[in-house]
């Protein structure tokens, strides 16, 4: 059965057409499918991130692969730096993620930012003048490029921005369901991501005078003594105490004694290397870790310390001055023995600083003692 007129050689050619359609959209179907499957797992991949370089480093590593990108790049809205400085004293080497830029002000990520409405995806052809901020190292034939707002609960906290050297990858033309997808997506990681590192963080440091704390001390010792132990540095530490702190505060106030507390631990940590650890041991006092260093490094240090602390009366919120000195304890690692608990080791290390700054109490104050 077919209709007047029409040969069965043009029925069969009809027939060889529409197959060949047939078996394109299969074909394309299948490609789909299976960067739909690349996707998913993706997304997996990020919300099980644990960690904020976890996160960042697949979203640059994988991304780009499954994506078919030639390269892929975050900006980040980051006032006041709060989020890089976390990050950096939590230990995250931004050298390793040289695609993560960091921003003060929503306007500089270039969307349309007229109030009553959502920031969108910008697609087009790759601009270096306009693109630069996004794209700081673009690979030399870089043709077109989406940037994707971030946003969680319509606000805008980032760009994601992707790149290709296939010109016709990102055009004005194209929609933007699938990237508005993934960027809805990495913005609510990030956030997870950023706010469980704040939370680390928080639980970590002292609020008042943004040092470490006691918890993270005995954690950190702990790793440095047995990283000591294998590559065979030194390690010492210091234990600093502001002397007659009970008369400041009484002469002062509590306020005062404050900002006494802030002002020291700034002058402690200006004369400390990137790779010593400054932590607050409990009201008046601190403790130092001091990586790769003596007993004789350490007590120059704690000797400089000292001078800055006593050099120059604090000046308080109210516009007093007050005078303060520190007492300093010195003790450095002298057990290496791997079957020693690290545990035992690092409290021994601890206490061997404490007895060493009660003598520099008892001996005067304002002192600093070694332990022998
Ligand atoms: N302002 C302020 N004071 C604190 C804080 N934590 C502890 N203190 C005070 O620190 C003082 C510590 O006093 P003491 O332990 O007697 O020691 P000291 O007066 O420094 O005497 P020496 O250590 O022997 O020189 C107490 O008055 C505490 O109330 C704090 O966070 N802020």
């Amino acid at each position: 059965m077919h209709e007047p007129g029409i040969s069965s050689r043009e029925l069969m050619a009809e027939n060889e057409t529409l197959r060949a359609r047939m078996a394109y959209l299969l074909e394309q179907a299948e490609r789909n499918h299976e960067i739909m499957c690349r996707h998913q797992a993706f997304d997996l991949q990020i919300v099980g991130a644990s960690s904020f370089p976890d996160l960042v480093g697949t979203i640059f590593s994988t991304l780009p692969v499954i994506s078919d990108l030639d390269i892929v790049t975050l900006s980040l809205i980051d006032q006041n730096a709060d989020i890089y400085t976390v990050m950096h004293r939590l230990g995250v080497d931004f050298e390793t993620l040289p695609n993560l830029m960091f921003c003060e002000h929503a306007v500089e990520l270039g969307f349309d930012m007229a109030p009553e409405r959502q920031p969108r995806p910008t697609l087009g052809p790759y601009a270096p003048g306009r693109h630069r901020a996004m794209f700081p190292q673009p690979p030399a034939d870089l043709r077109s490029v989406a940037l994707v707002p971030l946003l969680r609960n319509k606000r805008l906290i980032g760009s994601l921005n992707l790149g290709s050297v296939d010109a016709s990858r990102f055009t004005p033309a194209l929609g933007t369901d699938f990237v508005e997808h993934m960027g809805s997506i990495i913005a609510i990681c990030l956030e997870n991501v950023i706010s469980n590192e704040m939370l680390k963080y928080i639980g970590l440091t002292d609020s008042l005078t943004g040092a470490y704390n006691r918890r993270y001390m005995d954690r950190r010792l702990a790793e440095e003594i047995a990283r000591a132990r294998r590559q065979g540095y030194r390690l010492s530490c210091m234990y600093i105490d502001i002397d007659h702190f009970k008369r400041v505060n009484d002469t002062v106030g509590h306020q005062g004694g404050d900002d006494v507390l802030r002002e020291v631990c700034t002058r402690i940590k200006a004369e400390l290397r990137m790779s010593d650890t400054l932590c607050r041991f409990g009201g008046e006092e601190f403790v130092v870790l001091l990586i790769d260093a003596d007993l004789e490094n350490a007590s120059i240090v704690a000797n400089r310390i000292r001078t800055s602390v006593a050099g120059l009366p604090v000046d308080l919120s109210t516009g007093e001055q007050v005078a303060v000195t520190v007492s300093i304890g010195v003790a450095a690692l002298t057990d290496f023995e791997r079957d020693h608990a690290i545990e035992g080791v690092a409290q021994e290390l601890i206490a061997s600083a404490d007895a060493a700054l009660y003598q520099a109490k008892a001996a005067g104050r304002n002192q600093v003692v070694t332990a022998a």
